[in-house]
């Protein structure tokens, strides 16, 4: 197999399918650059190289040609993070698309438009993914993101390169790093699950359920868990069509020795917003009308002992509405503990995009181990679910 250290891209014209998915606001500004910043180490070793790059990604959902998701927005960051003046060809394939990569020199970078304006993308289309391939040498798949989806840019593609295909350090790196939390983890092993509801986060409790020490559950989640035991939640978030569920996970908990940590208490308050009048109580005596947000000194003092006797940590989603500030002590300290554990030279994983959303948002995004680029495709590799942008660099 061939690796992107190994290879040698003189003269060559890689096609790098990045994932340049990146939040816009309404003046198409970059709110988060994420994703940009991660693929550059891959973009200048082909340049370092004396090769030229062709980079090929989806931005948003569009249902065929739609401005708002237009790539040309991100060039000029691009240019700027890179160094180096990068060309953009509006439409992906096509003559002009042709014209610009064979006419590509040593050292330029070209940008192709939104693959997704073409459904063949998602459609997986061989002669779209054909037309792709056409345009370079070999490809190098960086789309950690993107890589849950069997589309052409992502997996079709390989069967033209079967030679000279390879991951990006962005692969590389995300896949090392799962490995070393589920793999070849130091022990204890604590998992943090937080966020909205347990209905999206099951899959990946019960994958990790036989290999984890601790299990600390938080977030809007908490309170199916809690009324699943009998307590009073109050107007807090709850799926009661997942009650089963709950009981189900806290005994496969006890039945896989796996420590589970549930809050105690809750800050809780009268509205969904910032604003809300609020108060801390115990987390199964929530009064009616009051809704749990954030966690309480309690379980923070809880969560926080044991993530920091932790070797390697994996977090999740946030254990409370960390958007508003009067909801993000919880979140906060979560993301501290990760630090102090980190700083003692545990390995930490920060994954999902509200979690990373969180970590950025505290500046601390250098300060923990590894902070993923994928949302899905994160938790679906760590289910153990095969995914096509991988399978298609292996084989
Ligand atoms: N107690 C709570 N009640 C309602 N929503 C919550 C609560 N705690 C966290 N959340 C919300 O969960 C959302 C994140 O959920 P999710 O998308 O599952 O996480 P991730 O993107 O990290 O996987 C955040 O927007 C956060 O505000
Ligand atoms: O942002 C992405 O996924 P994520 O929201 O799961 O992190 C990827 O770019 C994949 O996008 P998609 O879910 O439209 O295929």
């Amino acid at each position: 197999m061939q690796t992107i250290d190994s290879y040698n891209f003189s003269g060559k014209k890689a096609i790098i399918r990045v994932d340049f998915n990146v939040p816009l606001n309404d003046q198409f500004e970059i709110t988060d650059d994420t994703r940009i910043r991660a693929a550059l180490p891959t973009i200048k070793k082909v340049l370092e190289g004396n090769g030229s790059v062709i980079l090929m990604s989806h931005l948003g959902r569009p249902k065929g040609v739609d401005e708002k998701f237009s790539l040309k927005h991100i060039v000029s960051h691009l240019s700027a993070k890179l160094g180096v003046d990068v060309k953009f060809a509006d439409d992906c394939i096509g003559e002009s698309a042709k014209t610009m990569a064979a006419e590509l020199k040593e050292g330029e970078v070209l940008l192709l438009e939104n693959l997704r304006f073409y459904g063949e993308e998602k459609a997986g289309d061989e002669a779209f993914a054909k037309k792709l391939a056409d345009l370079a040498d070999l490809w190098i798949n960086d789309a950690f993101g993107t890589a849950h989806r069997a589309h052409a840019s992502t997996a079709v593609i390989a069967k033209f390169f079967p030679e000279d295909k390879m991951f990006g350090y962005v692969m590389e790196g995300e896949l090392s790093s799962v490995d070393k939390v589920l793999k070849d983890s130091k022990r204890p092993l604590t998992a943090i699950m937080g966020g909205a509801k347990v209905s999206s986060k099951i899959d990946i409790i019960k994958t990790l359920m036989p290999k984890v020490d601790h299990l600390i559950i938080g977030g809007g989640m908490t309170y199916t868990f809690v009324k699943s035991m009998g307590g009073n939640i109050g107007n807090s978030l709850v799926e009661d069509d997942k009650l089963d569920i709950a009981r189900e996970i806290l005994k496969e908990a006890e039945e896989n020795n796996v420590k589970l940590h549930l809050a105690v208490d809750a800050l809780v308050a009268d509205d969904f917003s910032n604003d809300a009048n609020t108060k801390v109580c115990n987390v199964s005596e929530i009064p009616a009308d009051w809704m749990g947000l954030d966690v309480a000194e309690e379980t923070i003092k809880n969560f926080k002992k044991v993530i920091e006797e932790s070797e390697t940590i994996l977090w999740n989603g946030p254990v409370g509405v960390f958007e508003m500030d009067t909801f993000a002590k919880g979140t906060k300290a979560i993301a501290d503990a990760i630090v102090t554990a980190t700083e003692k030279g545990a390995f930490s994983l920060i994954g999902g995009g509200d979690s990373v959303a969180a970590i950025n948002k505290y500046n601390l995004a250098d300060k923990v181990s590894y902070v993923s680029t994928g949302g899905g495709a994160l938790l679906e590799y760590i289910e153990g679910k095969e995914l096509p942008g991988v399978a298609a660099i292996r084989g």
